[in-house]
């Protein structure tokens, strides 16, 4: 029987003026972006979390400390490369996975497909195994007051 295992993870990062708004790998056109050491990238970084939970291999964090020059301005697609790699490397792949991104504004349905698209290529995956979903918070709390932009993100591993 075909081994499994499950991870979660999540993400939030602060809305600022003078950045670009990544999401998924995609730059996203808005007055605001995030604000990180890399390019705060919270979507992929929610779903790193996860995969690296799901083997209990700790946090990205622990990989590419926010306190290491290397990774200023990282792009996190790169990252992810790096941690499908370490997936890899201990006999697993993806199955499938499912996240969704918390923003207030702006509207991200119009750029889910790409973002889809994007870490699916990154992940040899098709499309249709990676799920990202968009609500606002209703005005409530940080994301609803568009303070910052969270994601949260399931990923199921099969054994290779
Ligand atoms: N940043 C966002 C937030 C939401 N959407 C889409 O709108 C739908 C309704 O959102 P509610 O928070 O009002 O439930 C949601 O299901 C998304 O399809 C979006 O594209 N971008
Ligand atoms: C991505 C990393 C890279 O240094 O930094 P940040 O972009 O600040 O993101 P965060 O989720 O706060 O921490 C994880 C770090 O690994």
């Amino acid at each position: 029987m075909t081994k499994l295992r499950i991870g979660n993870g999540y993400d939030i990062h602060r809305l600022v003026s003078d950045r670009p708004l990544i999401l998924g790998g995609v730059q996203i056109p808005h007055e605001l972006g995030l604000l990180g050491h890399s390019d705060a990238d919270v979507l992929t970084h929610a779903i790193m979390d996860a995969m690296l939970g799901a083997l209990s291999l700790g946090d990205i964090g622990h990989y590419f400390p926010p306190s290491d020059p290397q990774w200023a301005g990282a792009d996190s697609l790169v990252l992810l490369t790096k941690v499908h790699q370490l997936i890899q490397d201990q006999g697993w792949q993806v199955g499938n996975i499912d996240s969704v991104v918390v923003a207030e504004r702006p509207k991200l349905k119009p750029h889910i497909h790409k973002m889809r698209d994007k870490l699916a290529t990154v992940l040899a995956l098709q499309p249709n195994q990676i799920g990202i979903k968009a609500t606002t918070n209703e005005k409530l709390g940080p994301e609803g007051r568009e303070e910052g932009i969270c994601a949260y993100a399931v990923v199921l591993l099969l054994e290779a």
